[in-house]
């Protein structure tokens, strides 16, 4: 089984506070962007992948592209002002596809196991997301005073890779962009159709580069990894 894979890397990493694009910092010399794109032209099972973009770092791509011999890359479309957009642009480059996953460009540490854990499900039930469960209590807060507690139990931080049968996630593309809504995963545009979606368990690892911190914790886990090291 193979699946094809949308990385939407157009983001501006404002939060991050670099006055770049965040894809472009390194960890242990490589950047982020590299790192990401090596998982998925290292897995056999990946056919295409599908790189939303900013028009303005095509060359820098395409130069980054060619130092790290990533040769699956069908299509770079130039994304969009929201995160959806860019996947959407995407999208709209696939003629056909079996099983599509969608994974943020700047979550580089996501492991093999996971990817054909979320293809597997996504094959047989439609659409199944990567997440973790909540290791905090979660609390409604309004005007700075807590209205209520959620119940933990029930929670999970959502992650990517989000697989979906290429058809439908196409339909909940189109019926978003239809009806103007704006969502900030793609399971959000499955649900609304009504769909199920399944969870699969992540880990803690698979995290975002959001913020500098995160750098601090990615940079461990790299230098844990090339360690060897299993209980660190
Ligand atoms: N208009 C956008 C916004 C985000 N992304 C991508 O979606 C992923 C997750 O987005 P996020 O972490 O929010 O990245 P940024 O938008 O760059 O960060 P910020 O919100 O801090 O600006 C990233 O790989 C980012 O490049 C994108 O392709 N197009
Ligand atoms: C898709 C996502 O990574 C799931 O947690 C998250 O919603 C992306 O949010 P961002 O603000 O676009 O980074």
């Amino acid at each position: 089984m193979q699946y094809d894979v949308i990385l939407p890397a157009a983001g501006s990493g404002k939060r991050m506070g670099a006055g770049k694009n965040k894809l472009f910092l390194e960890l242990l010399n490589k950047p982020i962007l590299a790192h990401t794109l090596t998982v998925f032209q290292d897995d056999q099972a990946c056919r295409a992948i599908y790189l939303a973009i900013k028009s303005s770092e095509k060359t820098e791509i395409e130069e980054l592209l060619a130092r790290y011999s990533i040769s699956k890359v069908v299509a770079m479309p130039v994304g969009g002002d929201e995160r959806q957009y860019s996947v959407n642009a995407c999208v709209k480059q696939i003629r056909a596809a079996d099983v599509v996953l969608v994974h943020d460009a700047a979550r580089p540490f996501i492991q093999q196991e996971t990817i054909h854990k979320l293809m597997q499900k996504a094959a047989t039930h439609g659409a199944a997301i990567a997440g973790v469960r909540a290791k905090d209590t979660m609390k409604r807060v309004s005007n700075g005073i807590i209205e209520g507690t959620v119940n933990r139990e029930d929670l999970w931080m959502i992650q990517t890779p989000q697989a979906f049968n290429f058809e439908l996630l196409r339909r909940a593309q189109q019926q978003a962009e239809k009806d103007g809504f704006l969502g900030t995963d793609e399971s959000m545009l499955v649900e609304r159709l009504g769909e199920v979606v399944c969870m699969v368990e992540s880990d803690y690892e698979n995290v975002k580069i959001t913020t500098k911190e995160d750098l601090l914790f990615g940079e461990a886990i790299l230098n844990r990894r090339r360690g060897g090291q299993q209980n660190v």
